[in-house]
């Protein structure tokens, strides 16, 4: 069993966060485990509520983890502020982990802050050195290039410009503002657009998270970032496509849309 570890807050609504990274890890075929960052209050309306994780808290979740089943792989999602980001880059250092997949998580679709403005600057020096991939949507990816992007060739642009300057693979998902479902990944000097079909579902709370764990745990099962970002594209398709409809705002995907024969009801 290859295992993955998720670094991200904890989502009460279930669909984004470390609820929607342990379902998308286990659907993925892997063992999921977790280092809670934050609790928030959340549903499919918006965040009504943060509460930080201290740092020694952290810490401590990180050595039970690795000093006891090693990840094969990491997502890391939500991170607030400037401590934990150190934190987390400390114990990636000190245990040498691989597979290390950043989502750059800013602010939610809902419109909520789920960074500090002041601990960006400590995302880009600490942890974007140490991924293999970081996935921002276009207005993360905005940030990171310091640039605007209106069109696929910003697109471009912007991943080229992100990848050169911190070292990693990066994937730009085209999702809210350009185009639906074709994300570009910059790796190794080469430009890759991976196509997905727009699915008609408003209901696309946890995106982000899901994508980026599924890239995960098909990078902890051995394959490489190109058809790992394959894979992660078909089981969100996959999910999105499943047409669920919870909640009464944006609502969460089903993360089991493969599983549902073994779970018929009556
Ligand atoms: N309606 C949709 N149909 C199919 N794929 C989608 C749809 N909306 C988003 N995606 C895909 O979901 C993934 C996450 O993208 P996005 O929603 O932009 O992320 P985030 O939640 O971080 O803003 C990307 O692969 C994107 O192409
Ligand atoms: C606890 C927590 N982490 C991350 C997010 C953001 O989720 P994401 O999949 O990037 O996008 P939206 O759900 O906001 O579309 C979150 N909301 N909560």
């Amino acid at each position: 069993m290859k295992t993955v570890l998720t670094i991200a807050g904890s989502d009460s609504s279930g669909g984004a966060g470390i609820q929607a990274d342990i379902k998308t890890i286990m659907a993925n075929g892997c063992y999921a485990m977790s280092a809670i960052t934050a609790l928030t209050a959340q549903n499919t309306l918006g965040v009504t509520g943060i509460q930080e994780t201290t740092p020694e808290m952290l810490a401590l979740q990180l050595d039970a983890v690795f000093t006891d089943i090693r990840p094969d792989a990491i997502k890391i999602g939500m991170v607030a502020s400037e401590k934990l980001i150190r934190v987390i880059a400390d114990k990636i250092k000190e245990y040498q982990a691989e597979h290390v997949v950043v989502d750059t998580v800013m602010i939610s679709t809902s419109g909520h802050r789920l960074i500090d403005e002041d601990a960006i600057g400590a995302l880009k020096e600490c942890l974007l050195p140490i991924a293999e991939v970081i996935t921002p949507n276009i207005p993360e990816a905005e940030v990171l290039a310091e640039m605007t992007i209106r069109d696929e060739q910003d697109m471009v642009r912007a991943v080229e410009k992100i990848s050169k300057v911190y070292g990693c693979a990066v994937l730009c998902k085209g999702g809210h503002s350009i185009n639906d479902a074709n994300d570009v990944l910059y790796s190794d000097g080469k430009v890759n657009w991976y196509y997905g079909k727009r699915i008609d579902n408003p209901n696309t709370h946890g995106t982000g998270c899901t994508l980026s764990s599924a890239i995960a745990s098909n990078l902890a099962k051995g394959y490489k970032i190109d058809e790992a970002i394959r894979n992660a594209k078909d089981y969100i398709s996959g999910a999105l496509a499943d047409g669920m409809d919870l909640g009464h705002g944006s609502g969460p995907m089903n993360h089991g849309f493969d599983l549902k024969s073994r779970f018929a009801e009556s």
